[in-house]
């Protein structure tokens, strides 16, 4: 199968994309070949998303062509594909990039995409749709919400529907279920195998439901629905564990399904030739652990495609930058250590003073988050403001700015005190509404966390501040992943408190050592 050509003509005049990258001409194939499982593991900003979504119109848009040349209700159209994806920012984000290259390219199939996300207005507006429309046929959602609807039946959409999917896209999929880390406790580990992620729940149960479905359609055509007590097992929200029990039986119930739709050779009447439900999964960090536990979990069938190349996971031409608060009057660069035995020794007894002169609590830096009291927690704040304003002044982005703010200061308040230091920023989820963000020459400056910018594209983003000490390696890199998109410039400034004798400082040595990149000097602070 072939790329729409209206589709690609649509991303040439919309986004001025002419050439596939070197990912996108390894993945596309895989992609349009609808028996292949396929799990994508590449840096950030090397299109993924963009890939799949590209892949998933474009089968979409062949099926709607082939039922509407053989005159068939466009109703089987209905829910053929599902993009999950972690949050409400990157599905808003997916579903604008597809009303947009719908609009350019057949304006009459706009209503063929639909974003499930929670809160208001995004909510109200959804039922509105499925009221109106039914299910549309590509549904991008994060887990939450789609679960909420699945296990709603009678008013949204249900199990009868998936009879008819085809595609299932993971994007982001360790964020999504978040498997225990090699250092997790016991207690961690016992916690998230009875009470898995609602992505982890989405997945199984949307499997089961279509094995179901398609067993019920190839055996009982009439009775697709599951009954009312079964919607009750399946309700998320009402009770997870029932759900969890379930899913030893779930990949067994799709192998079944699929087994069924090929013996129902008549499926043409309802699916144009769907035979299996594809899935794919993507990250730019995906561990070993998580590869393998979706092989056991059989989310993407015994033998998937793997398209993923050892090299960087962030992208070689984003410069690193980390500079270092020792306290309300000095920031400094972070020092890069030299292995000699001497300097080796000489840290060793300046660290055995420090130990010796560390008073509790002294300093805003020696507390934990949770035990920082009020006034430490503005004076924390104060500085991260005035650092980011000085970085900002003196590196004078090209593009926007994305400043990802610490645990303890939502961006809100954040945002008031930047302002204070000359600085305008707003929520990353002001990007969807309004366009104009800057004044004049200023770059346009977003607040964002962790969790709310995962795997969003900022195409101009030319500068990433990351105002904490990231938690993990794939933290990270996630958060300066931010820039850099497919082969930009792009910078990233970390600022860290030094942390009790050392510590965040020693932690972020740790972070560029994994990743393999060398942090350079910030030639406006001094050493
Ligand atoms: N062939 C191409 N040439 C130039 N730009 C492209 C091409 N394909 C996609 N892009 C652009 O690259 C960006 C890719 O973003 P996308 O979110 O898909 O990357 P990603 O790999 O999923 O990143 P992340 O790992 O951060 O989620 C988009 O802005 C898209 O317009």
């Amino acid at each position: 199968m072939h790329l729409d050509a209206r589709l690609l003509a649509a991303i040439s005049t919309l986004y001025n994309i002419k050439e596939p990258t070197a990912l996108q001409r390894r993945l596309m194939p895989h992609l349009m070949s609808p028996r292949n499982h396929v799990v994508v593991v590449e840096a950030t900003g090397t299109g993924k998303t963009f890939t799949m979504l590209l892949a998933m119109l474009s089968a979409t848009v062949a099926e709607y062509k082939a039922l509407a040349g053989e005159k068939k209700p466009l109703e089987y159209l209905k829910m053929t594909s599902l993009f999950v994806v972690p949050n409400r920012e990157l599905a808003l984000q997916i579903e604008q990039w597809a009303k947009q290259i719908l609009k350019e390219a057949y304006p009459e199939l706009g209503g063929m995409v639909q974003s499930f996300v929670s809160g208001e207005p995004y909510q109200a507006q959804q039922i509105k749709v499925l009221k109106r429309h039914g299910p549309p046929a590509i549904a991008v959602g994060t887990p939450r919400r789609l679960l909420e609807l699945l296990s709603d039946d009678g008013k949204a959409t249900g199990a009868k529907d998936f009879v008819g999917l085809r595609r299932l896209y993971i994007d982001e999929v360790d964020n999504l279920v978040k498997i225990p880390g090699k250092h997790a406790t016991e207690k961690q580990r016992k916690l998230r195998l009875t009470k898995p992620r609602p992505g982890q729940v989405l997945v199984d149960t949307v499997f089961e439901m279509f094995g179901l479905a398609a067993l019920a359609r190839a055996q009982q055509p009439k009775r697709l629905a599951p009954t009312p007590s079964r919607q009750h097992k399946i309700g998320w929200h009402k009770d997870d564990m029932a759900v969890s029990k379930q899913f030893g039986a779930a990949m067994g119930a799709v192998e079944r399904g699929i087994e069924a739709v090929e013996i129902d050779r008549d499926m043409g009447k309802g699916i144009v030739g769907a035979r299996t439900l594809q899935v794919v999964a993507s990250s730019a960090t995906a561990s070993r652990a998580l590869r393998s536990w979706m092989g056991r979990r059989g989310w993407v069938g015994p033998q998937p495609v793997w398209v993923t190349s050892e090299a960087q996971r962030t992208p070689p031409q984003i410069k690193h930058f980390c500079l270092v608060v020792e306290n309300e009057h000095k920031i400094r660069n972070l020092q890069i250590k030299d292995k000699s035995p001497e300097a080796a020794l000489a840290r060793y007894r300046e660290a055995l003073d420090a130990k010796a002169a560390w008073v509790p609590g002294a300093t805003p830096w020696d507390s934990g988050v949770e035990v920082r009291s009020e006034q430490q927690q503005q004076t924390v704040m104060e500085i991260m403001a005035e650092a980011a304003s000085n970085v900002i002044r003196e590196m004078q982005p090209a593009g926007t700015v994305v400043i990802f703010t610490r645990a303890d200061a939502s961006t809100a308040q954040f945002g008031h005190v930047l302002e204070s230091y000359g600085v305008r920023a707003r929520d990353i989820m002001m990007r969807f509404g309004d366009s104009a963000m800057s004044g004049g020459s200023e770059p346009a400056v977003f607040l964002a966390t962790e969790e709310a910018a995962r795997g969003l594209d900022i195409p101009d983003a030319s500068l990433v501040l990351i105002l904490d000490v990231p938690k993990t390696v794939g933290s990270y890199l996630h958060m300066a992943g931010r820039t850099g998109r497919c082969g930009r410039a792009g910078s990233v400034v970390t600022v860290v408190p030094v942390g009790r004798l050392g510590y965040y400082e020693s932690k972020m040595r740790g972070i560029y050592g994994a990743l393999g990149v060398q942090p350079l000097r910030a030639p406006f602070v001094e050493d």
